[in-house]
């Protein structure tokens, strides 16, 4: 039958759902075309339990540098100078699970005059073999939640276990995650929070269902705490060592720009100072940099066990960021959409 024949009969067309990519006949593949898994069910999808024995798990494959487990450059970063912002490209390849992966993520610096969300994030995952886009997820969800998951691994390795007070610097969506998780998988007996705006501390107080005491300086919330997370979106040091009580662990999240920074040049130096990425932390971490601090050790090297805990001193984690984080989040949200909609 000649083909407008057949399209006339209906009878040689594609499953609706199919796309037949060009080349020659033996080259032919069969792709769906992406999901779209947008931020509510991102949520629903992505919880904690699952997620953190994952991200131990990626976090020790790229220490270990072995190309067939984990390949993740250094985010690529182009400057949005018009808007006071960046776009930061993070690829990662996980041969041996199969996963290939890359987030988009536009962050932006508030203090240089910018009015826009702290980041903007999208996560593509996709075939690792055929190469085609599996799905199309909201970052932003992913983000918030995994790397918060990867301080409370830092707070899990580093932090003593006696730890009775644990406080947040920063209450918007960094801040909140951090507090989910810390306080699902510790016991804490306080929580102190601050803001730079009154209200911010009073707003992320009422907006959680545990006690929280909101804070008025930065000195009064750190004064005695046994766990200390950095989630601001400051350009300067705000977290000061002097106030800092010796053993005590620091989460410091913010400040991912080779001239940014949260930590003062004290706490760099007189921290133990672990990193997520040596190479990340050389190229983007201003409180590494212009400390000229010592890295002493990435997490992965403490989950192998090639690096020692140094729980009884004080300790920082640079969390700054990594693709494998994003990849292993992303297959999990795909995972469960998977088995949750194999059943319609
Ligand atoms: N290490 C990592 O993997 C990641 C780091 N980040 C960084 O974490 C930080 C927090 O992100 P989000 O919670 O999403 O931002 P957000 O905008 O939701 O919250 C930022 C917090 O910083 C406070 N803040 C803003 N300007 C400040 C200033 N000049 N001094 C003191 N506090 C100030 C705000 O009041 C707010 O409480 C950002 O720096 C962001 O770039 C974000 C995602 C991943
Ligand atoms: O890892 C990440 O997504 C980011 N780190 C700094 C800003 C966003």
């Amino acid at each position: 039958m000649e083909k407008e024949q057949a399209d006339a009969a209906g009878e040689d067309e594609e499953p609706p759902v199919s796309r037949n990519l060009s080349g020659p006949p033996e080259t032919q593949v069969m792709t769906d075309p992406p999901v779209v898994i947008w931020e509510d069910e991102v949520r629903q999808l992505l919880h904690y339990q699952a997620l953190l024995p994952r991200l131990e798990e990626a976090l020790g494959k790229f220490s270990r540098r072995d190309s067939a487990e984990v390949i993740q450059p250094v985010r690529t970063t182009i400057t949005l100078q018009k808007h006071h912002g960046f776009l930061g490209l993070m690829p990662s390849y996980m041969e041996n699970d199969g996963i290939l992966c890359t987030k988009l993520v536009c962050f932006y610096n508030r203090e240089a005059g910018s009015t826009l969300p702290a980041t903007q994030a999208t996560v593509l995952l996709l075939d690792s073999e055929y190469g085609n886009v599996k799905a199309v997820m909201d970052g932003d969800a992913i983000t918030n939640m995994r790397t918060a998951a990867v301080s409370a691994i830092s707070a899990k390795l580093l932090m003593r276990p006696e730890a009775e007070v644990l406080a947040i610097l920063g209450t918007g969506n960094q801040a909140l995650s951090h507090y989910n998780v810390f306080t699902e998988l510790f016991s804490f007996k306080e929580v102190r929070v601050w803001s730079h705006t009154r209200e911010g501390a009073e707003r992320f107080r009422n907006s959680v269902s545990g006690p929280v005491t909101a804070c008025v300086s930065v000195e009064e919330a750190v004064r005695g705490a046994d766990a200390i997370v950095t989630v601001t979106r400051c350009t300067e040091p705000v977290l000061f060592g002097q106030w800092v009580k010796p053993g005590a662990h620091v989460a410091a999240v913010g400040a991912c720009r080779p001239n940014w920074r949260e930590l003062d040049d004290v706490l760099m130096k007189e921290a133990v100072v672990y990193v997520d990425s040596r190479e990340g932390a050389m190229a983007e971490s201003g409180d590494v940099i212009r400390s000229g601090a010592e890295v002493f050790a990435e997490l992965g090297d403490v989950i192998n066990g090639t690096k020692p805990a140094h729980r009884g001193k004080t300790t920082v984690f640079k969390s700054l960021g990594m693709a494998v984080e994003d990849a292993v989040s992303a297959k999990l949200v795909f995972d469960q959409w998977k088995s949750r909609n194999s059943h319609t």
